[in-house]
């Protein structure tokens, strides 16, 4: 992996007197799969928006490729490709005609655009619809024609917002392939996603971001040991109780409320301390409804740091930790 290819310092963008993003700073690798994950209103979308010239640059630093966003938004659109969340194809035109019309748009000459049509087509595994209308593709094909149509112009930086959304099971992990391949022939992905499997497999390093700031940011593995050995859920009668009596447990690092219950990390092998914190519990006259011990997961990760699950837009935690 090389140097940094994406550098922001210190970014803030407030709409109407509003902070959506206060000052955060993070950096990516070239070579890189980074996630940005974080609840609905986070900032991610804001954060993109600068990072790829749509929303002008406030305050801080951001440097793509090298490029300063600020001073050479050219450079840097010519540095990046961007798939959108939501579908932008026009219904009309086929395959073939969609990557040739982009292609077009970006003045790449017609023997190299054929030859990068055709290469394109070729990852993404579309060569034989070439000549179907992008109406008649299915969900997974049009987004890896518009993944393809991304990289014709060889961006240095594919940033990718919710890749698989809407797509069936077996069909996102085609997707991850594809994703993997562009990246190891040479292109850093940038991705959001809800999805806190496709960032635990895909990524090199996630962060996420809360209330218009980072909280935490690394390797999927440094993220979720930082957890601890273990995670219990737990359901009781009184998760208020519960989470109470457990902190002076010395085996539990961290009790947090969660949509899924109460969620116990502990420092040490779950399976031995289980008994004490039942124990614990219902020595204080809590009857537990069910228990749940289990390696921490991204999922996991992310309640900690958020107090909230990816899917859920209301306030049922607390946020941060
Ligand atoms: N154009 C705008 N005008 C006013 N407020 C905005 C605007 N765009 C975003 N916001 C606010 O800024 C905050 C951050 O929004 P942003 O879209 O960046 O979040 P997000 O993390 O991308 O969320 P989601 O996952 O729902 O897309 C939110 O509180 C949002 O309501």
């Amino acid at each position: 992996m090389g140097g940094d290819i994406i550098e922001v310092e210190n970014l803030t963008h407030a709409f109407d007197g509003f902070q959506a993003v206060k000052g955060i700073s993070f950096s990516v690798r070239e070579g890189e799969i980074f996630s940005f994950l974080g609840p609905n209103g986070a900032g991610k979308s804001t954060t993109i928006n600068v990072l790829i010239t749509l929303l002008p640059l406030q305050s801080g630093r951001v440097r793509i490729a090298g490029y300063d966003v600020a001073r050479e938004p050219a450079r840097v659109r010519e540095s990046i490709g961007v798939v959108f969340q939501n579908e932008v194809l026009d219904r009309d035109l086929t395959v073939r005609e969609t990557m040739e019309f982009h292609g077009r748009l970006y003045g790449i000459p017609r023997d190299e655009r054929r030859a990068k049509i055709e290469e394109m087509l070729g990852i993404v595994k579309l060569t034989g619809k070439r000549d179907e209308r992008t109406k008649n593709l299915s969900g997974g094909m049009k987004r890896r024609l518009e993944i393809a149509r991304g990289l014709m112009t060889q961006p240095q930086v594919l940033f990718l917002d919710e890749p698989t959304i809407g797509l069936d099971p077996q069909t996102r992990l085609k997707m991850w392939d594809y994703i993997e391949q562009v990246n190891e022939a040479g292109t850093t992905i940038f991705l959001t996603t809800h999805y806190m499997d496709e960032a635990d497999t895909l990524s090199d390093r996630i962060s996420i971001i809360d209330h218009g700031e980072i909280v935490t940011t690394g390797t999927p593995d440094s993220l979720k040991n930082a957890l601890g050995e273990d995670v219990i859920y737990l359901e009781t009668t009184d998760n208020r109780a519960a989470e109470k009596a457990l902190g002076s447990l010395k085996s539990v690092r961290n009790t947090m409320a969660s949509p899924r219950g109460l969620v116990v990390t502990i420092t040490e092998d779950g399976s031995r301390c289980l008994p004490a914190v039942i124990d614990r519990v219902r020595g204080e006259g809590i009857a537990i409804r069910s228990v749940n011990l289990k390696k921490p997961s991204m999922d996991d990760v992310f309640v900690h740091y958020t107090g909230r699950e990816l899917r859920d837009t209301g306030e049922a935690g607390r946020g941060g930790s």
